[in-house]
Formats: structure tokens, C-alpha cells, sequence
């Protein structure tokens, strides 16, 4: 060791225990306050006599906030103080996940997302905002292992100043399978997006690895921070692609403390369907089209596939009939009406008894209008033959109907065309939901409506009365007590935008009629074929309020030359892709191997033995859906080893990938779907083609 890096080191050593002491006083009040949540809460809990409805709800909400102060405790404590700011007003100001005072008030640690945190993340050289010195505090649990400094004010003298590279030991950490916060190292421009207001749209684009995610996981951990009560209240709603993906991100928001977020994919949005099946290109095309309401309306009116083709009853010994011809009129003039299905039963019921009254009237003498339609009306072969005639509708029930050729051109008829019909009609007749399918259920389920409520539908329920606050708002998930049809949100996240269809767009649109927006996408790595229908679709869901755009411009996932590499390819194409700069170099560029198509299948398994031995953490290997048939039990023993296909890895990354027969994955998607799959590896890329 040198004489001048002894020094560093004694130097760094004395700022870390500097720091040690600052972060075992934050630890010793995080536990005082820990004991003192965990005693109000067993005491609410014994507060047994509450026994008058007010007092019961006073005793709910004490239990409640009680229960959740020790429970957001314990999700920051690990890596709670991050960060420290030396200001030119001589004040130093800790931050961390959460705010803490001591007992007599003074601020021990502000929450990274107060306002006087800010300038942690914005202040570079040139615009300091008053700070001397940003300092990175690494701890491993309650142990400082490390600080990284800053100076942002070069004439300062008299501060010690340890390292720089806090960001570049966070690009290279390994990755697990589980995308991480960020809260230490956001970046300026990063930051900016993350505090942008909560009303309007927020649109955030970037090319690959830019952070969108993440910035737009850390915006809805800022908003409910900003506005607790109106978000928490009405909740923020996180929508990703696929349901691989959502449990990539699914841990950064606990970390984060948050717990008023809903996460779902778009194959999860409707009730009682959860489906991560896909349909092919030219199918989803169509299912995602803003025809599909035109045709999915007609549908919904088509006659149920088991309606009764004839009603005969006998009144005062008179034989009524209604024949098919008759009772399709009949439905076609309910129809016409204009109420929503599901809400018409009673009209339907009242046009098929003026239908009989017309047959009686001539054959029966002195009957009476009123009497008539009691008396037939309340009958219960009358009702048995409405409730199959004109049945309560679920969306579930009408698409598979759709696999019928005969019924599906009736609704397709001027629509689509006759092999776009075609093309539906296999699709429906798989018997399976897929994700193209989950906005026409949710389409369907607006068309059909709702049947009107009874008044005593409140009583039935009975759970609503018996839980308690305490029950319905904390020990349930927030995605269990807000459905996937949940409509009121305050706020929706929407990540990989750039891939939505219209349909999607106007599901996401209804769940959204108050909330303000976060968009983020990357239009050169879309997958849908019409970018302008889907934009004006986009538009029609975010409604009218003001747009924030921000735009993100470095690359933190890739190396640099894994991304130039990448670049390059896109460039070809995609001549207006916005290619951002990849800021990490590793020295190590991809690899491209061919080998002889027979020896595809050993020579992927080699390469990824390889990688497994030269990277810590995951490797990801990315294949069409035939490949990975092929693939599949060469790596089902091992844990790191992640087999994708090119659609799921959208929005994932891994230490190593390897990309098998990368133009198989161009021709059977698009170039832009190649540029995902090229972008998905942060230390190690290889490209292998059969020959
Ligand atoms: N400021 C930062 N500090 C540390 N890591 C960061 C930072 N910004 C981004 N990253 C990391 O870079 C990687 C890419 O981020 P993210 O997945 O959010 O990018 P993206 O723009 O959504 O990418 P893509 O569009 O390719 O899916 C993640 O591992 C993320 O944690």
C-alpha cells in the first residue's frame, strides 16, 4: 500500500464510523418507535369493551394505523440511512427511506422524497442548490461498509472526500431475478420525472435500459408520499405486460413501503381470468383493433346460443304461441331500444307479453289489460321461459360462443375481413382466454351491463358487516380488496405503453375516468403493427388534463458494448430509434456463434454452462416459443438459468443472455422485437444461429 492510498483508506475508515454513529442513533429510535407502535396496538386489541359501533371504529383505525406504522418500519429497515447533504448553511441532513425525528423533535432523517431531499438527486456542479458535499452511505443491515462522495462545491477545503462510483457499484451488482429500488442513486433527470404532478399525464420515454420502470415504480412511491390520503385512499394502479414481469417489479414497491398499489398484467384485468397465453401476431392484431366494438356489440345481441326458438302457454284455455321468427322480431325491437342487455330483462318480459296479449285479445272475451299481464307475467313457467329466452349475459359466456363461424360472421359482417373472420374463429375455438382476449371481456362486460341492483343486495353480502376496518384495510392485499375491474383509481401506471392496442387503451381507459397518468414506453421497441390507432386511443384515456414529458437518456442495464452492438442493428431499420448512451464498459463484447442446425440444442447448453461459471447472478436465454419447446429440459434444474421467449422478456434483464436464432426471432416478430431481446443483458451477450 502506498503511503497515499493509506491515507485514503484512514480517511474512508473515519468517515465510516462517522456515518456508524449517525446510523445507530436512527436504528436506536427506529426501535424505541417500533415498541412504542407494537404497545398501541395491543392495546387497541384489548380494548374488547368497545362494544358501541363509534367506539368500534375508533378502536379500528387506532389498531389499524398502530399496525401499519410497525409494519412500514420493518419493510425500511434494511438500508434505511443512504444518503447524507452537506449545505452552505452549515446543515447536514440524512436521508433515507423514511422521515425520523427524536424524542424532542429534531429531524434525525428526511424521506428521500420530501421536498428538502431533492437536491440529493438534482444537484450536479454547475447547479449545486446550496449543497457542499453528496454523500452515498452503503450499509449491510445496521452496518456502515461504505461511503461514496461527491463535491459539488470545489472550492470547499475542509471536507473529506471518499471514492466516487456509488451508481456504477449499483449497475454492477448481480442480478437476481427481482428488479431492486434505486432510491440511492436515482439520477437528475430520473428524478425529475419521478416528482413530476400527480394530475395529467406524465409521459416518460427512453430507449432500453434508460430506467422507465423504475423511475415510474419511484413516481407512484413520490405520489403517495405527496398525497397520502388521495392515493392510498383511491389507490394507483401499475400495469405491465406480462405476469412474469410483474413479479420482477412486484418487490420494489414494499420496499418502498407502499402497500396502496395495485399491480396487474394486461392478461389479469378482467374478474375470474388470469391467462399469460398469447395469441400470434396476426391474431392479436385483429383481437386488438377498435373494430372489435362494433363486432363485439352485435355479438352481444345475437341470440343466446340455448334460447327456447318457441313460447306456448295456454291461457283460459286458449293456446298462445310465439313462434322463432316472431321472438327474434320480438328481440331485435327490446334491442332497439337501446338499454344495455343484461339491464333489459324486464322490457324483454314486457314485449313478449304485449306479443301475447295481441294473440289473446281477439280469442278471449273481457279481458283486461292489467289482469292479463299479472296474471301470465307471475306465472312460473312464463318466468322459467324468460330467464332461458333472455338470460343474464357474461362476457365469459358470449366469446367462446364466437368459435361458431355462423355467429361470429353475423357480427363480423362489413367489419372484418373474411380472413380476419377466420383467423377469430380458430383463435375462439381454443377454449382458452389469452391476453388479446381480456379487453374484449372487459369491452363485452360494458356492453352486456349490469342487471339493476336490489335494494336488499347490500344485506346479502353480510362479510361487509362483519369485518372490520383493521380486516379491510390492512391484513387484505390492496389488489385483493380492489378487483381488476376496480374503476376509481387515483392514478394509473401504465409501463411497456408503446405495445398497447386500442382495446387495451379504452380497458385501461375505464379504470382510470378521474385518475392522472404515467406513460412509459420506447416506441422502437413496440411489438403492435398500428402505432396511430393506438395513439389516438391513448389519447382518448388520458382524457384532456395537461402532459409532462420527460425523456430519458442514459442507458444503466447494458454494457457498452452490448448496446452498441444492439444499437447498430436497430439502427438499420429503425432509422429514427432514440438510442441512448449505455454509460458502463466492460471491455467484453457480444459473441456471435453459428453453428450447424443439428448442434443448435448442445451448443446453447455449452454456451450457458459458460455463463453460468463467468456471472454471479441469472442468464437468460431467449428463444421462439418452438425453441423453447425444444430447450426447455436442458436447464429445468437450474435455478439461474431463465428460459423466455422474446414477447415475456420485455422489460426483464439478466447478468448473461443468450439469444438463440436471433433472425427466427425477427422474422417471426418484428426487428423491434429483436432489439428487446438484444438489450435484456447487463454484463455478457451471446448471439447463437443455426447455419
Ligand atoms: N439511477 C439508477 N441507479 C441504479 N440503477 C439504475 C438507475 N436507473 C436505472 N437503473 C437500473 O437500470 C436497469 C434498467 O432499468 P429499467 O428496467 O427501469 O429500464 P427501462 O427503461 O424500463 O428498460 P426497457 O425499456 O429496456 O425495459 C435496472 O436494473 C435499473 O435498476
Amino acid at each position: 500500500m502506498t503511503r497515499n492510498s493509506t491515507r485514503q483508506a484512514s480517511v474512508r475508515d473515519a468517515e465510516i464510523a462517522v456515518e456508524q454513529q449517525h446510523v445507530d442513533v436512527v436504528y436506536d429510535r427506529l426501535e424505541e418507535l417500533r415498541a412504542f407502535a407494537e404497545n398501541r396496538e395491543k392495546a387497541g386489541y384489548e380494548h374488547r369493551s368497545a362494544t358501541v359501533p363509534g367506539a368500534q371504529f375508533e378502536r379500528d383505525v387506532f389498531v389499524y394505523n398502530a399496525a401499519k406504522r410497525v409494519a412500514d418500519i420493518d419493510a425500511q429497515h434494511e438500508g434505511l440511512v443512504f444518503g447524507r447533504l452537506d449545505s452552505d448553511d452549515d446543515k447536514t441532513r440524512h436521508i433515507g427511506r423514511l422521515g425520523l425525528r427524536d424524542a424532542s423533535y429534531k429531524p434525525l432523517l428526511l424521506d428521500w422524497r420530501a421536498p428538502a431531499a431533492a437536491p440529493f438527486y438534482q444537484a450536479t456542479p454547475t447547479d449545486r442548490k446550496g449543497v457542499i458535499r453528496r454523500r452515498v452511505i452503503r450499509c449491510s443491515g445496521q452496518q456502515v461498509i461504505d461511503v461514496t462522495d461527491d463535491l459539488l462545491d470545489n472550492d470547499a477545503t475542509d471536507v473529506a472526500v471518499v471514492g466516487d462510483g456509488a451508481l456504477m457499484a449499483a449497475l454492477t451488482r448481480k442480478r437476481t431475478g427481482q428488479m431492486r429500488d434505486i432510491v440511492a442513486t436515482i439520477q437528475a433527470e430520473q428524478d425529475a420525472a419521478i416528482r413530476a404532478p400527480g394530475r395529467g399525464a406524465t409521459v416518460i420515454t427512453g430507449g432500453p435500459g434508460t430506467g422507465k420502470t423504475v423511475v415510474a415504480l419511484h413516481r407512484a412511491a413520490y405520489l403517495l408520499y405527496s398525497d397520502r390520503r388521495r392515493y392510498e385512499g383511491a389507490g394507483i394502479l401499475i400495469v405491465g405486460p406480462s405476469a412474469v414481469f410483474m413479479r420482477y417489479i412486484e418487490r420494489v414497491l414494499p420496499s418502498l413501503g407502499e402497500d396502496a398499489a395495485a399491480l396487474f398484467s394486461l392478461g389479469e384485468l378482467f374478474p375470474g381470468v388470469e391467462t399469460t397465453a398469447r395469441d400470434t401476431a396476426a391474431v392479436a392484431a385483429v383481437k386488438g383493433s377498435g373494430r372489435m366494438r362494433k363486432l363485439l356489440a352485435r355479438a352481444a345481441r345475437l341470440r343466446p346460443v340455448d334460447a327456447p326458438r318457441q313460447l306456448s302457454i295456454v291461457y283460459k284455455g286458449e293456446v298462445l304461441r310465439l313462434e322463432a321468427e316472431e321472438l327474434d322480431g320480438l328481440r331485435r325491437q327490446v334491442h332497439a331500444k337501446g338499454l344495455k342487455p343484461n339491464a333489459a330483462k324486464t322490457e324483454a318480459g314486457r314485449a313478449l307479453l304485449v306479443a301475447l296479449w295481441r294473440q289473446a285479445k281477439p280469442l278471449i272475451d273481457n279481458l283486461v289489460p292489467a289482469e292479463f299481464s299479472r296474471e301470465l307475467g307471475g306465472r312460473n313457467e312464463f318466468l322459467a321461459f324468460l330467464d332461458r329466452w333472455w338470460p343474464l349475459l357474461k362476457p365469459t359466456d358470449i366469446l367462446p360462443t364466437l368459435a361458431d363461424r355462423r355467429r361470429l360472421a353475423t357480427a363480423a359482417s362489413g367489419v372484418l375481413s373474411r380472413s380476419e373472420t377466420n383467423l377469430l374463429a380458430t383463435s375462439f375455438g381454443t377454449g382458452e382466454f389469452t391476453i388479446s382476449d381480456v379487453p374484449l371481456l372487459d369491452e363485452l362486460d360494458q356492453i352486456l351491463g349490469r342487471p339493476p341492483k336490489s335494494p336488499h343486495s347490500n344485506r346479502e353480502s353480510g362479510v361487509a358487516e362483519l369485518s372490520t376496518i383493521q380486516d379491510r384495510m390492512f391484513t387484505r392485499a390492496a389488489r385483493a380488496h380492489r378487483g381488476p375491474d376496480y374503476d376509481g383509481y387515483a392514478h394509473i401506471i401504465v409501463d411497456e405503453a408503446q405495445d398497447l392496442s386500442p382495446m387495451q387503451w379504452r380497458m385501461l381507459g375505464r379504470r382510470g375516468q378521474l385518475a392522472g397518468w404515467t406513460i412509459v414506453g420506447d416506441a422502437a421497441q413496440s411489438s403492435w403493427p398500428d402505432p396511430s390507432e393506438s395513439r389516438a386511443a391513448e389519447r382518448a384515456a388520458l382524457g384532456r388534463g395537461p402532459r409532462h414529458r420527460f425523456h430519458l437518456s442514459t442507458n444503466y442495464r447494458n454494457s457498452a458494448e452490448i448496446f452498441d452492438y444492439a444499437a447498430e442493428i436497430v439502427r438499420r431499420e429503425v432509422p429514427n430509434a432514440d438510442i441512448p448512451q449505455a454509460v458502463r464498459s466492460t471491455g467484453i463484447e457480444p459473441k456471435e456463434v453459428s453453428v450447424a442446425a443439428p448442434d443448435l440444442l448442445a451448443e446453447v447448453s455449452r454456451q450457458v454452462t459458460e455463463a453460468l461459471s463467468q456471472v454471479e447472478g441469472t442468464v437468460g436465454v431467449v428463444a421462439t416459443p418452438q425453441r423453447q419447446t425444444e430447450l426447455a429440459a436442458a436447464f429445468a434444474e437450474e435455478e439461474r438459468v431463465l428460459l423466455v421467449g422474446p414477447l415475456e422478456s420485455k422489460g426483464l434483464e439478466y447478468d448473461a443472455v443468450v439469444v438463440v436464432d436471433f433472425d427466427a426471432i425477427v422474422r417471426d416478430y418484428t426487428i423491434r422485437v429483436g432489439y428487446v431481446v438484444l438489450t435484456r443483458a447487463t454484463q455478457l451477450m451471446i448471439r447463437i444461429d443455426p447455419t
